[in-house]
């Protein structure tokens, strides 16, 4: 019999509370999900809802109140180095060329091999940056520096991507060329990710499920997966798909109803 994998996360029943020295605000109450390898999940939901706890507690910043999170059927502390976060801030080093804030997590991590750095040139060609390898992020547009901040990300070669509100700052046009990428090195690279986004366009053009999220503590409110027929489509083309439309209504209500 075929062995089912296991997933890339598993959260069972996590809360999560802060402790500040004025209160407590308990940020998530009770939420359960599992997501495969290979699947990139979406988390949408009005602000302050627990979003990016969720994606913090993954990154192993926090540890839940309550609970279990499991990365490949592990502890988190056993599985440090699987994850790697994108935030809406590139937070590229202005005094570093390209190619070395494309080097840096490697570097962190003591992983800086010729072989890890000829991937990561690979993946400055794949987002189109391969001659602007020595300029420095002030001579580069925003949707540059963010395919900066992308190549950094993936250049550790992490199982699971944590990404929050990655293009949020970004025009429609590098929003749009920049999920086509995303979708295509996930694809490519059989990836496992998270991101948080507001945008429910977003959301559907590069999500496989999308989970909506509501209420202070936050809680799961409906999960929706989305149809092939759309995810099969390039991000782009799928935004006119009379599916993703009525889809886009639904969730629209739904957060709405928050
Ligand atoms: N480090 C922290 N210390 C104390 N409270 C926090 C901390 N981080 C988040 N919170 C609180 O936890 C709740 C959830 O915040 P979180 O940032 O996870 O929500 P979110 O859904 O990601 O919001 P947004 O969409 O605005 O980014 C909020 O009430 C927030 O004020």
């Amino acid at each position: 019999m075929k062995k089912t994998p296991r997933p890339a996360i598993t959260l069972n029943q996590v809360t999560h509370t802060y402790f500040t020295k004025k209160e407590e605000v308990t940020a998530i109450s009770d939420i359960t999900f599992a997501v495969p390898q290979g699947e990139l999940l979406v988390l949408v939901g009005p602000s302050g809802c627990g979003k990016s706890t969720i994606l913090s507690l993954l990154a192993g910043i926090y540890k839940q109140t309550a609970g279990q999170i499991l990365l490949f059927g592990e502890e988190i502390s056993q599985r440090s180095k699987c994850t790697s976060y994108m935030l809406q801030k590139d937070g590229l080093l202005e005094w570093r060329t390209v190619a070395q804030n494309m080097r840096l997590g490697l570097e962190l991590q003591k992983q800086a091999t010729p072989e890890r750095i000829e991937y990561a040139f690979h993946l400055l060609e794949q987002m189109g940056l391969g001659q602007f390898a020595h300029l420095y992020p002030s001579q580069l547009s925003g949707g540059m520096r963010q395919r900066v901040a992308l190549v950094r990300t993936l250049a550790v070669n992490p199982d699971i991507l944590l990404l929050d509100e990655p293009f949020s700052a970004l025009d429609i046009q590098n929003k749009i060329v920049l999920e086509d990428l995303l979708v295509e090195v996930m694809k490519e690279q059989k990836k496992t990710a998270v991101l948080v986004t507001h945008d429910l366009e977003e959301a559907l053009a590069v999500g496989d499920r999308i989970i909506v999220m509501g209420g202070r503590p936050g809680t799961i409110r409906q999960t929706t997966a989305v149809p092939e027929e759309i995810r099969l489509l390039p991000p782009l083309k799928s935004r006119s798909h009379p599916v993703f439309r009525q889809l886009f209504e639904e969730l629209w209500r739904e957060v709405e109803r928050n």
